[in-house]
Parts: structure tokens; C-alpha cells; sequence
């Protein structure tokens, strides 16, 4: 196949995208563009199609029209190989973390690795498990089973498992959803430190504005099919365009 791989231009390029679904006209002509090593913030209101628009990125739906470049591959035209291939370097956080319950932060962090890289010894394992949740700084939950993990610790975990494969991409869906104000910015934190760190490029779903502030090199508002503004969270929110304004007024509480 050719090579996914390429270090110049954006690493997501959407351009003119459409999805419905019979009557229901989710996306209706979306553009947006993620260099390397952004955090791009998408924000809309509920059920305005943030998640349909990463389900296309991650190959999951495929879009009506358009064009959706992922590395610089159409992912709709990518065959099964090249999509598992292009998946790899994606990683998913979803919202409810997705951890197995019956096994060990151990056990699940080594799943991923035991499943997708070859030939690693048992000592590569340790040592790229413990690297990662020393980068979540919670290496001293090792031993321990979901259950006994807080919300906001699960949610850090299921971020280390995603990163142990080293992904390019990060897609957050609701990386502060159903968490504390402090565990929120715990995670917006951690969201900058996996950019820094794992050189990430990244989209970030939310509806919390402080999380869009925090971890935003780029806010896009999502409204009506489409992205009504891109910018700064200044650039953004420093408008008179009403329904903006509304949206601010409502979700901002800090
Ligand atoms: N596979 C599908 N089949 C039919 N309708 C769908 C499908 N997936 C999503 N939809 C519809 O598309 C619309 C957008 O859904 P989506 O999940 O993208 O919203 P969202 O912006 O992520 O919302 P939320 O913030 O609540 O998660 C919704 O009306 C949803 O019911």
C-alpha cells in the first residue's frame, strides 16, 4: 500500500463534507484542517453530529460527499488492510473510557500491545506499560482492577491504553464529560501533556468551554450541518453572532 505516513501538510484535511441519514441532514458541508501537533476543539450543541464527524475520520461511517484525508489518505477509499493499518495510528479516547473490567491497569494496557505489535519480549511490555502510566502519572494503580479506580483515574487509563501504541492522532469524545471541575482540569492538563509529550495531533470533542480554553489550539463551533467558526477561543467567542453568544452564555460556567 502506499505510505500512510506523510510529515508535510495537515494530518486531518475535511473539505465540503456531507452526511445524512435518511431525512436527518447532520453534515452539511464541513471543512476543517488539523496540522501537525494541533489540539483542535470541536464544540456544538448535542446531537449536531461532533461524533458522526469523527466516526467518518476513524473510517467507522463513510460521508455522502466530500473529501475526509487522513494522512493523506481518503479514508473512504482506503480497503480493510489500509483502514486497520490507518486506525492504528489513531486513538480513540471515548466517553466512557471502554476499560475491561476483569482485568488488571496491567492487563489491559499490555492488551493492545500483545495484540497489535509483533515480537516484543516480555520486558518491552513492562517497561512500555510502565512508561506510559508513569506519562499518567498513575503507575502506582498497576495492580489494581477499574473498579477500584476513580472516574477521572479510569478516564487517564483508558487515555494510556490509547497511547502505548503511539497513535498520531488522538480523538477525544467528551474527555471531561461525567467529571469534577478539578478532575476536569487534571485531564485538560493531561490532554496538553499527551501533545507535548507524544507529539499528537488532535480533535477534541466537548461541550466544556473551560476544557475548549485549556486545551484548544483551534476552536471550530459546529452549528446547523457546519462549522459556523474556527479560531482562537477569542476569536471565537469575541463575536456578535447570537447563537455563539448563546452557547457561551449557557455552557460557561468558570
Ligand atoms: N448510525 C446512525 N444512524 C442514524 N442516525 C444517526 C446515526 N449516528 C448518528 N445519528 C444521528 O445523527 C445526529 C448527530 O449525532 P451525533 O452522535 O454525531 O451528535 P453529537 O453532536 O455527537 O451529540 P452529543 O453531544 O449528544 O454526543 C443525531 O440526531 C443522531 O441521532
Amino acid at each position: 500500500m502506499a505510505e500512510i505516513n506523510q510529515n508535510e501538510g495537515p494530518v486531518i484535511e475535511i473539505k465540503d463534507l456531507y452526511k445524512s441519514f435518511g431525512d436527518l441532514h447532520v453534515l452539511q458541508g464541513v471543512n476543517l484542517k488539523v496540522d501537525k501537533g494541533e489540539n483542535v476543539v470541536v464544540l456544538g450543541r448535542s446531537g449536531t453530529g461532533k461524533s458522526v464527524l469523527i466516526k467518518i475520520i476513524a473510517g467507522l461511517l463513510t460521508q455522502d460527499s466530500g473529501m475526509c484525508h487522513v494522512l493523506g489518505r481518503e479514508v473512504s477509499e482506503l480497503n480493510q488492510k489500509e483502514l486497520t493499518d490507518i486506525r492504528l495510528k489513531i486513538g480513540f479516547s471515548f466517553q466512557n473510557s471502554a476499560l475491561y473490567d476483569s482485568m488488571t491497569v496491567r492487563e489491559n494496557l499490555e492488551f493492545p500491545l500483545v495484540r497489535h505489535v509483533k515480537n516484543l519480549s516480555k520486558a518491552d511490555i513492562n517497561e512500555q506499560v510502565e512508561y506510559v502510566l508513569d506519562a499518567v502519572g498513575l503507575l502506582q494503580t498497576i495492580n489494581q482492577v477499574p473498579s477500584e479506580l476513580s472516574g477521572g483515574q479510569r478516564k487517564r487509563i483508558g487515555i494510556a491504553r490509547t497511547l502505548i501504541l503511539k497513535p498520531e492522532i488522538m480523538l477525544y469524545d467528551e474527555p471531561t464529560a461525567g467529571l469534577d471541575p478539578i478532575t476536569c482540569l487534571e485531564i485538560n492538563e493531561l490532554i496538553n501533556e499527551v501533545k507535548e509529550k507524544y507529539h499528537t495531533s488532535s480533535i477534541i470533542i466537548t461541550h466544556d468551554l473551560t476544557c475548549a480554553r485549556e486545551t484548544g489550539d483551534r476552536i471550530a463551533m459546529l452549528l446547523d450541518g457546519k462549522f459556523l467558526k474556527q479560531g482562537t477561543f477569542e476569536e471565537v467567542f469575541d463575536t456578535d453572532e447570537e447563537r455563539i453568544k448563546s452557547f457561551y452564555d449557557y455552557n460557561f460556567i468558570q
